[in-house]
C-alpha cells in the first residue's frame, strides 16, 4: 500500500535543523505541502524550502516564530494563513534541553523550558486545531516527546516534567478532538545524533552510548522522519492518543546506563 500526504498541508516547528528538518523533508517528499518553521529568518531554510518545492512539486513556505513568545506563535499561524489555505498536519517538534542540578535550578530557566517545551505546542495545537474543525476534513497532530517522558535522568527534571507534560497533553487533546477527526500521537524519540546531544555524546562517548542501547547505535533523523510520515497518513488512521517510541530499546536499558558514575548531566 502506497504511503502519500499528497494534497495535505504541514507545518513543522523547528524545520531548520535536526529532526525537523528531515521531518519536514520527508512529509514534501511524501507529497505534503509544507511550512518550514525557524526560530529566526535563515536563507539555509529559504533555500531547503525552495528546493524541495521544485523537486516533490509541493507548495512549500517558511513561517519565523520565537516559541517562547505566545504573541509570536499566533504571528506564525497568520504568517502560515498568509501562504496556506488550510492545515492538515503540525508537528510539534521544536524544543531544547539544558542541564541544572534540581536544587538549584533557576526558576527563568524552568519556566524558559516549559514555555518552548510543554507550552508552545499547546498554542500550537490549539491554533491547528480550530482550523481543522472549521474546515471539517479532520486533521493530524504530532507531538515529539522523548523517553524522557517516561524515564527521569539526573540533571533534566525540567525536561522530564515538561516532555511527560506533553505526553499527557497528547492523550487529552486526542480524546477531545477525535469527534472532528482529528488524530494526536507521540512520538518519543531516544538518542538521535543531533546537535541537542552532540556535548552530551562527546562527554559520555560515542562507544559508551552505543553500547547502552540495546539495538547497538544511536538514532538518526530518518528513523524518526520515516515514522512520522507514516503515522500522518492514513494507514494509521485508528492510531490516536499514544505514543511511538523509536529509541532502540534504549529506555528499557536504564539500569545499565544508570551504573556508569558518569551517567548524569554533571550537575
Ligand atoms: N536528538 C535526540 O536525541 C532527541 C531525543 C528525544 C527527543 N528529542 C526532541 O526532538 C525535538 C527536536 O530536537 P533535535 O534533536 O532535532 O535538536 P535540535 O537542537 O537540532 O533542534 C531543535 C529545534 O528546536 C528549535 N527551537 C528551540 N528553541 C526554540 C524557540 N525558542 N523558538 C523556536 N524554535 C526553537 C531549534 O531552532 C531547532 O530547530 C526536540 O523537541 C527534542 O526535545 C530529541
Ligand atoms: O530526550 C532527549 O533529548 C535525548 O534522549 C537526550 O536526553 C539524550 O540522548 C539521552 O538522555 C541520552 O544521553
Amino acid at each position: 500500500m502506497e504511503i502519500t500526504l499528497k494534497g495535505k498541508t504541514a507545518l513543522v516547528t523547528g524545520a531548520n535543523r535536526g529532526i525537523g528538518a528531515h521531518m519536514a523533508e520527508s512529509l514534501a517528499r511524501a507529497g505534503a505541502n509544507v511550512a518550514f518553521h525557524t526560530r529566526k529568518p535563515r536563507d539555509e531554510v529559504n533555500d531547503t524550502a525552495e528546493r524541495l518545492a521544485k523537486e516533490c512539486g509541493v507548495k512549500t513556505g517558511v513561517v519565523v516564530a520565537d516559541l517562547s513568545d505566545p504573541q509570536a506563535i499566533d504571528d506564525m499561524f497568520e504568517q502560515f494563513d498568509g501562504q496556506f489555505e488550510q492545515i492538515d498536519i503540525l508537528i510539534n517538534n521544536a524544543g531544547f534541553e539544558n542541564a541544572h542540578a534540581l536544587e538549584d535550578m533557576p526558576r527563568e530557566d524552568w519556566l524558559a523550558l516549559m514555555n518552548v517545551n510543554l507550552n508552545a505546542p499547546f498554542y500550537c495545537s490549539q491554533h491547528a486545531a480550530r482550523r481543522m474543525k472549521k474546515a471539517g476534513q479532520g486533521g493530524v497532530i504530532i507531538n515529539v516527546q522523548s523517553v524522557h517522558d517516561e524515564v527521569v535522568r539526573k540533571g533534566v527534571a525540567h525536561y522530564s516534567v515538561a516532555k511527560a507534560g506533553l505526553k499527557t497533553l497528547t492523550r487529552a487533546a486526542a480524546v477531545e478532538w477525535g469527534e472532528y477527526g482529528i488524530r494526536v500521537v507521540g512520538l518519543s524519540p531516544g538518542a538521535i545524533g543531533t546537535d541537542i546531544n552532540q556535548e552530551d555524546n562527546e562527554r559520555l562517548g560515542i562507544d559508551n552510548m552505543n553500547s547502552w542501547i540495546p539495538l547497538g547505535f544511536i538514532g538518526e533523523t530518518k528513523d524518526v522522519a520515516g515514522v512520522t510520515v507514516f503515522l500522518c497518513s492514513e494507514q494509521a488512521r485508528y492510531i490516536t492518543g499514544t505514543t511511538l517510541y523509536v529509541d532502540g530499546a534504549f529506555m528499557h536499558n536504564v539500569m545499565r546506563y544508570d551504573m556508569r558514575p558518569d551517567h548524569d548531566l554533571g550537575v
